[in-house]
């Protein structure tokens, strides 16, 4: 459903100058498969993410979504993906009901289909309650389930959801969580970006650690631990995280400026040593 293949993404910036934000990521995710991106901020996640769903161009490689490539057949991306994110504009004046079929229209959805389609979300997101209230009135968590009545409404096979459950309480990114889960039991494919390790722990099927623009490691948690001799997943993480801060130390990577860790300081220590 998505391949991606050397994926790069290099920003021109006033302050830094050529930065690469996405260094050479490749990866593929199924159908039915919820792919967890877990990586600190500034790791270049939201960048891939914005690639896959064409709101930004890569600077090299490939990436498909559903068999369209991203450059080439953007329109055909768009109508096959669905971006949900921590920030997503809801309208104060507009219900949780027209803001979403609004979204179905835009996409061109007929008014019958998307009537029909309306009710199928609002019964499976537990939406009713709130049909007819508006943006101004909704708590967190319901315009994040609008957010997500929204990314779904033209039933996409692709779902991205970066960092969903940034600012929600507990209760709210449980819910989150579990619609997920029923979204991959209904055959969806899923992207999953966080920082959050027990998050992709609790939820994906396999895992990308990324960290200043690269992919460190791939694989189900179980291959990750065994590959690793490291069963604390957190420990695997900041080993991961700090092996690759010594590499770099040691000039074993080109010296291309490469992505900040966003404020992370990551001590090299020796791999499976913590240094948090
Ligand atoms: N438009 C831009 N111009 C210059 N640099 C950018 C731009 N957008 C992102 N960056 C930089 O690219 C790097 C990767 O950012 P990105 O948002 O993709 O990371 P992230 O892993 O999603 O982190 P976060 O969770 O903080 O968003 C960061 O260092 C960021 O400052």
């Amino acid at each position: 459903m998505i391949h991606v293949q050397h994926l790069s993404k290099t920003y021109q910036d006033l302050q830094r100058g050529r930065f690469v934000a996405v260094d050479g990521v490749s990866f593929s995710v199924r159908a039915g498969e919820i792919f967890g991106l877990l990586g600190p901020n500034g790791a270049g996640k939201t960048t891939v993410l914005r690639i896959l769903s064409t709101i930004l161009e890569p600077s090299g490689g490939i990436a498909t979504v559903a068999g369209f490539d991203v450059v080439r057949d953007a329109a055909d991306v768009r109508r096959n993906i669905g971006f949900v994110s921590n920030n997503t504009a809801i309208y104060d004046r507009m219900t949780a009901w027209e803001m979403v079929q609004y979204f179905g229209r835009l996409h061109g959805m007929k008014s019958d289909l998307l009537r029909q389609r309306l009710e199928t979300l609002f019964d499976q997101l537990r939406m009713n309650e709130f049909r007819d209230v508006p943006g101004a009135k909704m708590s967190t968590g319901m315009k994040q389930k609008v957010s997500i009545a929204r990314a779904m409404v033209h039933d996409p096979p692709v779902l991205v959801f970066d960092e969903a459950t940034l600012g929600l309480d507990v209760l709210v990114a449980r819910n989150l969580l579990s619609v997920i889960r029923s979204l991959r039991e209904a055959g969806k494919c899923l992207i999953f970006s966080t920082h959050i390790m027990s998050e992709v722990e609790r939820l994906c099927d396999r895992i990308a650690i990324m960290y200043r623009g690269k992919i460190l490691d791939t694989g189900t948690l179980d291959e990750l631990r065994g590959r690793h001799r490291e069963d604390d997943f957190e420990e695997l993480f900041f080993g991961l995280l700090s092996q690759h801060e010594q590499e770099r130390r040691n000039g074993d990577l080109d010296g291309s400026v490469m992505a900040d860790p966003g404020g992370w300081s990551v001590a090299a220590t020796a791999p499976g040593e913590t240094s948090a």
